[in-house]
């Protein structure tokens, strides 16, 4: 059962992520009236208006939301938060911005006492198929918790951490994660097209292929070092692959890039002070 504050939500900030979540928050069943969306760009709203969801560039009088989700660039955040302080007393916010602080939201809109849950989503939220991470304030009451709960549930999995760093880390793994997968995805269809598939072949090999890698790993017990193994013949194909990414460095690539997306949460957090 759905509590009141999910249908009296209102985002700020209607791109790329605040879509998907709307996307998954509308597909659960949800009615459109419950979310109103603020942003300038016409093209955010088109977008809005394909799912029903009503989209503004001002505050909208007529709608006193419960929870307000904070979806602008970081580089936003201070403006933004400045600008609406007066309409956020009393609202649950929950920020999905990259390395903005608790601190910097509660700062910035003039609310020492605020109510903040720091989330990272990620994209595939679109289909319910997202992962979030969430870190709750301590101020925020039992009712905050099973709200948020709702809303990232309803684009997928959970994952609550116990500090705020954490969510950083998060960000470099899963919220920038889809980013990596499409990479790879790019390379190996790139490759398929080389040995001769058509665009189209290459991209259903290619598609199948991490969504039965992905869907295997979550069903099997098997860690992923083993699902590798069963999959690599002694002399074989798989073998000489992989041979080919160890020598290039393909697993450091990997980690380096996590430590860079981490990194740069951890500096646009410092920045945005
Ligand atoms: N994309 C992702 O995969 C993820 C993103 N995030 C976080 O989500 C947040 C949004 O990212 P993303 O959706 O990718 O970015 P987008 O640029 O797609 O979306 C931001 C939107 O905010 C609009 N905007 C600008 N100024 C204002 C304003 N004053 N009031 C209301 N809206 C405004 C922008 O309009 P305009 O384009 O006209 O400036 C744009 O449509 C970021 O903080 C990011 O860190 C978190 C997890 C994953
Ligand atoms: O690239 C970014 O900064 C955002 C945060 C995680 C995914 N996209």
């Amino acid at each position: 059962m759905q509590n009141r504050a999910i249908q009296n939500t209102l985002f700020i900030g209607g791109g790329n992520m605040a879509y998907a979540i709307l996307g998954g928050l509308v597909r659960s069943g949800l009615p459109a009236s419950s979310f109103h969306v603020i942003d300038p760009s016409p093209e955010s709203a088109a977008k809005m208006a394909e799912m029903n969801l009503r989209c503004t560039v001002d505050w909208p009088e007529d709608f006193k939301p419960d929870v307000v989700v904070l979806a602008v660039k970081p580089q936003m955040m201070q403006s933004v938060l400045n600008q609406q302080a007066g309409h956020l007393k009393q609202v649950l916010l929950i920020s999905i911005a990259a390395g903005v602080s608790v601190a910097q939201i509660q700062l910035w809109s003039a609310q020492s006492d605020a109510r903040v849950v720091r989330c990272m989503p990620n994209t595939p939220a679109l289909v319910a198929q997202g992962i979030s991470g969430l870190y709750f304030t301590a101020n925020c009451n039992d009712a905050d918790h099973t709200t948020s709960h709702q809303i990232f549930n309803s684009c997928g999995e959970v994952v609550v951490v116990n500090t705020e760093d954490e969510i950083n880390a998060v960000t470099a793994i899963s919220g920038s994660g889809p980013g990596y997968v499409f990479f790879l995805m790019e390379a190996l269809a790139q490759a398929a097209q080389n040995l001769g598939f058509s665009e189209a072949q290459a991209n259903l090999l290619v598609n199948q292929t991490f969504l039965g890698a992905a869907t295997l790993a979550k069903q099997s017990d098997d860690s992923f070092a083993t699902l590798r193994e069963k999959v690599t013949s002694k002399g074989g194909t798989t073998f000489a692959g992989l041979e080919q990414l160890r020598a290039l460095g393909v697993s450091s690539a990997i980690q380096g890039a996590a430590q860079a997306a981490f990194d740069r949460a951890v500096e646009l957090q410092k920045n945005a002070g």
